[in-house]
């Protein structure tokens, strides 16, 4: 995969903007100030289910297509295959890798979670094309998070998995974004920094100008 494509990594789900906010004008403002990555996050209190759910991710999906942003659908393979997305996010309590790669397009990007380095090292040997490492941060935007792993853990991974793709994900908020590219991260996933942004589009923008001015 396109490395590139890790920088600014948006990660939504219905449950995840404020009270009287519509999650689709919330992706458009983020995919306008230049998100690179999209993942189609649907899961805990209040979230879509059934058809409700493939409505909402088809017309993300379309919303990814117009910007050229790949979309990418976490958890849930068989939604994914259903709609025609551009690849899947995996946990280590999801699917493993090795059964996705069997039944999904030959293209497909597979993001694998990891929060220490054996994880890291697996998923590496099972073929994902990038992890994504953390907690980094503290979040209250996902109840069962693993304890933050901090700069230290990242760079522990980053050592680990040689020139792996990495993306990290938990808390990260602008002023975060020097250290972790310095640490290793090729870019940062977010949810809450953008979705609950008083101004998404402005705010993945100021994201996006960290990120040029971070390069290792
Ligand atoms: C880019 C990225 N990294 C990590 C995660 C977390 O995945 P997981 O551990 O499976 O937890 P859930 O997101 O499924 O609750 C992610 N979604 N994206
Ligand atoms: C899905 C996920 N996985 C690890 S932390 C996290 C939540 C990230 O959300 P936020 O960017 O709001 O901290
Ligand atoms: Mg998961």
């Amino acid at each position: 995969m396109d490395k590139s494509w890790l920088r600014l990594y948006f990660i939504l789900g219905s449950n995840n903007v404020p009270e009287d906010t519509n999650v689709l004008s919330v992706l458009e403002d983020a995919l306008k100030g230049g998100i690179t990555l999209f993942q189609f996050r649907e899961k805990g209190i209040g979230a879509r289910q059934g058809l409700e759910k493939v409505e909402l991710a088809k017309q993300m999906q379309a919303l990814c297509q117009q910007y050229n942003v790949p979309f990418l659908v976490n958890d849930d393979i068989d939604l994914a295959l259903e709609i025609g997305a551009d690849g899947v996010h995996v946990g280590q309590d999801d699917k493993p890798i090795e059964e996705i790669r069997a039944i999904c397009p030959k293209n497909w990007i597979i993001g694998v979670s990891a929060t220490n380095t054996d994880q890291a090292v697996t998923a590496k040997e099972n073929g994902a094309d990038y992890i994504g490492v953390g907690p980094i941060y503290a979040t209250k935007t996902k109840e069962d998070a693993k304890k933050p792993i901090g700069t230290e853990g990242l760079q522990a991974i980053r050592e680990a998995v040689g020139n792996l793709p990495i993306v990290t994900i938990g808390g990260i908020r602008l002023g975060h974004v020097f250290d972790l590219i310095h640490s290793g991260a090729d870019g940062v996933s977010v949810i809450s920094s953008i979705s609950k942004a008083e101004n998404p589009e402005r705010m993945a923008r100021v994201f996006s100008e960290h990120l040029q001015f971070s390069v290792r």
